[in-house]
């Protein structure tokens, strides 16, 4: 076999600040995605098979794998460094899981963040008796892998129509997976929380009541639609 493309394990990689990181945990991926213009969000098909109040925050460490095959996956144990994130682009494979409750408990005592796979996984009943392991994922079959490669680490990945470069910022929750590229972490840290004091208030005025929809009868009168102002019916 000839290493090269499809056989490359990188172990160096750059990653947000810590303090970057720990300020994302603040926030929810609706919140990231508009900030990102609804862009860089993974398709709504991957999503928590574990417990889905478990949230997972961390640098990425990219994986792909040939389809069915899960050797990088098991590389990637000794590469990825706590806090990490194990992305796995498995070009779509729909037969074969690529990772189950031993790959997750070997990750967990690494320190790693927990996985989001593009793909299918298995043995969900003993990853979940973890408790605290969160796994995203395409969905759930028996069937398991074969371990020979070919497969790369730390290389450019594709999870659910988005790039992942290795370090970037990856953020999932019960609404599902948005990819932060690691270069605009802070800045966009800083706009949420720019934001978040606005909303807050704004939040809070709604839940009292206080709020109009004129601005929805403006856009609908600007397209000349003539309509009736709200009047409380009560
Ligand atoms: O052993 C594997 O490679 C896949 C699997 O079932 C597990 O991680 O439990
Ligand atoms: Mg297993």
């Amino acid at each position: 076999m000839h290493p090269g493309a499809g056989f490359r394990v990188r172990n160096d990689i750059e990653r947000p600040e810590p303090e970057v990181i720990n300020g994302f945990r603040g926030f929810e991926t609706p919140d990231i995605s508009d900030l990102l213009n609804r862009l860089y969000t993974m398709s709504s098909a991957i999503s928590n098979v574990t417990d889905p109040a478990l949230r997972i925050i961390g640098p990425a460490c990219t994986v792909k794998v040939f389809p069915g095959d899960n050797l990088m996956v098991h590389k990637s144990l000794d590469i990825a460094r706590p806090g990490d994130v194990v992305v796995v682009d498995t070009a779509g494979e729909r037969t074969t899981a690529v990772l189950g409750d031993l790959v997750s408990t070997k990750a967990r005592h690494r320190g790693i963040a927990g996985f989001v796979v593009d793909g299918l996984v298995r043995d969900i009943g003993a990853i979940r008796r973890l408790g605290d392991f969160p796994v995203f994922a395409r969905g759930i079959t028996p069937i398991g892998p074969l371990h020979r490669g070919p497969g790369e680490v730390n290389y450019p990945v594709s999870l659910g129509g988005i790039v992942v470069n290795p370090g970037d910022l990856i953020v999932g929750d019960v609404n599902g997976v948005v990819v932060v590229p690691r270069e605009l972490a802070p800045e966009l840290l800083q706009r949420l929380r720019e934001r978040s004091a606005t909303e807050a208030e704004y939040l809070a005025a709604v839940a009292r009541g206080d709020f109009s929809n004129a601005w929805v009868d403006s856009m609908l009168n600007e397209a000349g639609v003539a309509t009736e102002p709200y009047r409380d019916p009560r």
